[in-house]
């Protein structure tokens, strides 16, 4: 490719299936946010040597944020960090695109020099000792700390990061990829979560990296195995293991659209206070271990529930679809939060099982000692339950002090509405909701270079 090219992938919030989805078993609801990460693909340029590839990645919003990595077909294509600095979601984004197109420098001759501007969000972090400024047409925040010092909100940033450098890196190798993004995005999405879980050193569910590469999915995890047998990358073998993985195996994923209807809008409060998830995670396993078979009967019970959330939030979609009178009544009753909601299985169905999610979570809380609902969230839930407009409440992911997640009706102002009210003092609603679909390109790459 010799022209600009811009994409962007969203951030997420696991509405569903917080745990069980580390299970193959079970499924989740991952939905794809209004906040994304940007990737500005330059035109090739040229580096003197020409026995290597130059990959820069820049992060100009924060302090130091620029990463330059050298790699070549001698070395197996790995990494080595010239600039002094390392980022290893960007290192393994490098070594397994490179890994996968396999370029040959004889081919690239003079087109050695790739160089990539990401952009992120302002809702992926603080907004704390950050300037607000903009790149031609598009803004964005600058901090005066490192990316690793600003504190995060947890939408995902690093699967956002891993999957839109991804999709720009491999642009360079595959001329109609800009365009034709639908195209490759299993391609996209198989090497991301490969690079993602490489450069966490974790194999997570991956609901993260598939929000960012689908948008806003029901969703089930691939087998663990798949990533963690893949040998060393640099092995002479591993070229052929990782394309073998990305093009011919079975993951065996379970990929479906599953939105927030249409007529309703994701609120996410973050509540700056963090949570472990790994912690979290390690304490939920030892209680499942430790609590068999009841904790089995939870897990059978939360899953039941989650599916009859998710069955019903799609149910909703359809309702709002039909626009006919009682999708009207049914929407106006949610906009109410009043005693007619109570007429209305479509809502009452996503209701009652939320209430038994939180109840499921709650239980695991009290027998784990992971706080996924202590009793702070729970009063700030059944708050948040109370104002107008509120469909159901919960909290998102791994759960904790991060944040909560309200799905309310289009229209309705949370923030107004508890601007003055004490019970939300610790709660900055931030500014995203829910964008249901996943990496694309950008038509606009004009618009983040500096004039
Ligand atoms: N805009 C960015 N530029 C460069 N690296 C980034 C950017 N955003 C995130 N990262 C990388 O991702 C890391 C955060 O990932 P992680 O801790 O998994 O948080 P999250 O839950 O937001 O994904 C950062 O420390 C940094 O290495
Ligand atoms: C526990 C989990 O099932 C969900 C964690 O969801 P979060 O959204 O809390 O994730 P982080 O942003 O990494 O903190 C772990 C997983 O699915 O990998």
């Amino acid at each position: 490719m010799s022209e600009f090219r811009a994409f962007s992938a969203p951030g997420k919030a696991l509405l569903a299936g917080g745990y069980l989805v580390l299970d193959p078993k079970y499924e989740a609801l991952a939905i794809g946010l209004s906040s994304r990460m940007h990737a500005v693909a330059y035109p090739y340029d040229s580096l003197q040597k020409l026995d290597k590839f130059e990959v820069r990645v820049r992060s100009r919003q924060f302090k130091d944020g620029e990463w330059r990595y050298q790699t070549s077909p001698e070395t197996g294509f790995v990494p080595v960090s010239v600039s002094g600095s390392k980022n290893p979601f960007i290192e393994k984004v490098i070594a397994n695109v490179f890994s996968y197109f396999q370029p040959s420098l004889d081919d690239y001759c003079n087109r050695n020099l790739l160089i990539i501007d990401i952009f992120s969000d302002d809702a992926y972090h603080s907004q704390e000792d950050s300037m607000s400024k903009y790149c031609s047409s598009r803004r964005f925040s600058f901090h005066s700390h490192k990316i690793e010092e600003v504190p995060k909100t947890g939408l995902g940033s690093s699967a956002g990061l891993v999957t839109v450098l991804t999709t720009a890196l491999a642009s360079f190798f595959v001329s109609d990829l800009t365009n034709n993004v639908e195209q490759y995005r299993k391609v996209i999405h198989n090497l991301s979560q490969v690079a993602h879980c490489q450069a966490q050193g974790k194999i997570g569910s991956g609901f993260d990296v598939a929000a960012a590469a689908y948008g806003s999915v029901r969703y089930r995890r691939f087998p663990p195995a798949l990533i963690s047998d893949l040998p060393d990358i640099g092995d002479a073998i591993y070229a052929d293991k990782l394309a073998h993985l990305v093009d011919d195996v079975d993951w065996n994923i379970t990929i479906k659209n599953n939105r927030l209807p249409s007529g309703l809008v994701l609120w996410m409060g973050d509540i700056k206070s963090g949570s472990e998830t790994v912690k979290l995670v390690q304490k939920v396993k030892k209680w499942y271990d430790s609590h068999a078979p009841e904790s089995l009967e939870v897990y059978t019970r939360l899953d039941r529930a989650n599916c009859r959330f998710m069955d019903g939030l799609s149910a909703l979609d359809r309702l709002y679809d039909s626009h006919d009178h009682y999708s009207s009544q049914v929407f106006e009753s949610i906009e109410k939060n009043d005693a007619s909601c109570q007429k209305y299985s479509e809502v009452t169905d996503i209701r009652d099982a939320v209430t038994t999610i939180r109840h499921c979570f709650r239980k695991i809380t009290k027998e784990s000692g992971a706080d996924i609902e202590p009793p702070v969230q729970t009063t700030l839930l059944d708050n948040c339950q109370t104002l107008k407009g509120v469909l159901t409440c919960l909290i998102p992911g791994a759960g904790g002090y991060d944040a909560i997640a309200v799905i309310a009706a289009q229209g309705v102002d949370l923030k107004a509405q508890t601007a003055s009210d004490e019970r939300f003092s610790n709660v900055q609603w931030l500014d995203v909701s829910q964008a249901d679909w996943g990496v694309r390109k950008e038509m606009d790459p004009e618009a983040y270079l500096d004039k």
